[in-house]
């Protein structure tokens, strides 16, 4: 690999073997910053990005000893791990050089050097930088990909006529490197979606990655998503590579995007318009190479104002738009599904299989399911664990009695009722003013408040709650909201 375009930072407190080393290093058409003060040297760092550092080993008058090198050694590496740094001295010794590899010098160049030699050193030096930092990302990539061999292959069901149209549209879009914009309301399959455009796409054999933008707290959006370099902040322990570099060669799945503020808008817009990530606390541009998937429940009138969202952003992640039915609109879908899913928990739960009564599925068919597919999901979940007989019976589902009435109490049993119970992450704060201690009734008040201050946002209500959104998912289905 030629980086002939790479830059290095040569530190020397004799002007002469700087000007030397600018001349030769400039014929060879390598970009050098030389530096006689090391105590520059973290400033410099910080403010420019480099691909290598030719380090002396004393300055102070009259040493010999190549403390100060070691220790500048140290520093450097401690600020950037990545970056390989060559030590040279007038003095050296096979002692020092086996030394200063030890403490991490990718190589040792004697005063006066041979130009063909520093060149070369220089060359190989430039290019195990470069395979450390594709290293870092690979890690990052593959922690993603190891990820997702851990998820059980998606079944997609969509039989219906509305979900043949959208099937139709991922069909022809997948192989494009289109970007692609999915509208939908909560539990209608987005994700399920995006995958299923990965799955069909070019860069199928590439990561998937998904980040939830609702769940990620503002101070962390850019750390989240850009990365960050460590020191850049008090928490930033390490270099840590963004989810945008982690998925690289791939399809990157931003879910939630109209949940952004508007300034956060901007930032993901100017990266993905010039491609590339500058991490925080960074000075080294990323190039990105990225399909986008966007998703959001935002109405889409809401999603066309400017006061809510960018309309620059939004041109440029909707080249193609998918709007997935709700559920109810596709009651055709139902009786795959709910087959589907019975199979499904029969085998997570070991159960036999069983059968659905007719009047259950009509009654399922029947039902308005604000919660989409993933509360057909948990009804059918919870339906499989209470059930009794060898047919699973209306009753079963805890369905409400008529479209929006108040559900039928969760049985103890329901996985709903396996998850943390309310007290224990705060979802009975403020109790004593609800006018009842009875915890399901508060707990159902508490969510209901959440979610009016938050206008239905799934994320910001679960944020403000403590709890995860699925964990919210789990609360509203057992109270029906
Ligand atoms: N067509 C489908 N076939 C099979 N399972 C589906 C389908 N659509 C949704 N699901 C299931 O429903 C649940 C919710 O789906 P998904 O997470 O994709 O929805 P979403 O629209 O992205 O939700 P949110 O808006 O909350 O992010 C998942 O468990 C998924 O497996």
């Amino acid at each position: 690999m030629t980086q002939k375009s790479g830059r290095i930072l040569m530190v020397d407190d004799d002007q002469d073997i700087l000007i030397a080393a600018r001349l030769l290093l400039k014929r060879e058409g390598i970009l050098v910053h030389t530096e006689s003060q090391p105590d520059r040297i973290p400033l410099l760092l910080k403010e420019e990005a480099f691909d290598a550092v030719l380090l002396d080993m004393n300055f102070a008058i009259g040493a010999n000893t190549g403390r100060e090198g070691f220790q500048w050694l140290r520093r450097v590496l401690e600020i950037d791990p990545t970056l390989s740094v060559i030590l040279m001295t007038a003095y050296g010794d096979v002692g020092t050089a086996v030394e200063a590899m030890k403490q991490g010098a990718c190589d040792f160049v004697l005063k006066p050097w041979s130009n063909e030699r520093l060149v070369a050193t220089l060359m190989s030096a430039m290019t195990l930088t470069a395979s450390r930092r594709e290293a870092a990302q690979l890690g990052a990539r593959n922690k993603e990909l190891a990820a997702a061999l851990d998820q059980p292959g998606q079944i997609l069901i969509g039989g219906s006529p509305t979900m043949a149209r959208v099937l139709t549209l991922v069909d022809r879009a997948a192989p494009t490197d289109a970007n692609v914009l999915i509208l939908g309301e909560n539990g209608t399959g987005k994700e399920v979606i995006a995958r299923e455009i990965h799955r069909r796409s070019r860069r199928s054999s590439q990561v998937f990655v998904a980040v939830d933008l609702g769940a990620i707290s503002e101070n962390l959006f850019e750390s989240e998503l850009f990365g960050h370099k460590k020191g850049a902040f008090t928490d930033a322990k390490e270099d840590r590579v963004g989810r945008l570099v982690a998925a690289n060669g791939g399809t990157l799945f931003l879910d939630e995007i109209g949940n952004l503020p508007l300034y956060q808008q901007s930032k993901l817009l100017s990266v993905l318009e010039q491609r590339v990530v500058i991490p925080v606390g960074g000075n080294r541009p990323i190039p990105i190479d990225v399909r986008l998937i966007s998703a959001t429940n935002m109405p889409v009138e809401q999603l066309e104002s400017p006061d809510t969202f960018r309309q620059d952003l939004l041109y440029r992640i909707n080249t193609v738009e998918l709007r997935l039915p709700p559920l109810r609109d596709r009651a055709e879908d139902i009786p795959a599904l709910v087959a589907h899913f019975m199979g499904l928990y029969a085998r997570k739960y070991a159960i036999p299989p069983r059968r659905l009564s007719n009047d259950a599925l009509a009654r399922l068919k029947a039902y308005h399911w604000p919660g989409n597919v993933r509360a057909l999901r948990h009804a059918v979940e919870r339906a499989i664990i209470l059930g009794a007989g060898d047919v699973l019976e209306a009753e079963d589902f805890s369905l409400p009695s008529a479209p929006g009435g108040a559900p039928r109490a969760a049985a103890r049993l329901s996985p709903a009722a396996m998850a943390p119970a309310a007290g224990e992450d705060g979802l009975t704060a403020n109790a004593l003013t609800l006018g009842t201690l009875d915890l399901e009734t508060v707990e159902a008040q508490v969510i209901r408040r959440a979610l009016d201050k938050h206008q239905g946002n799934i994320s910001h209500a679960a944020a403000e709650l403590g709890i995860t959104r699925t964990s919210l998912y789990r609360r509203m289905e057992k109270h029906g909201l």
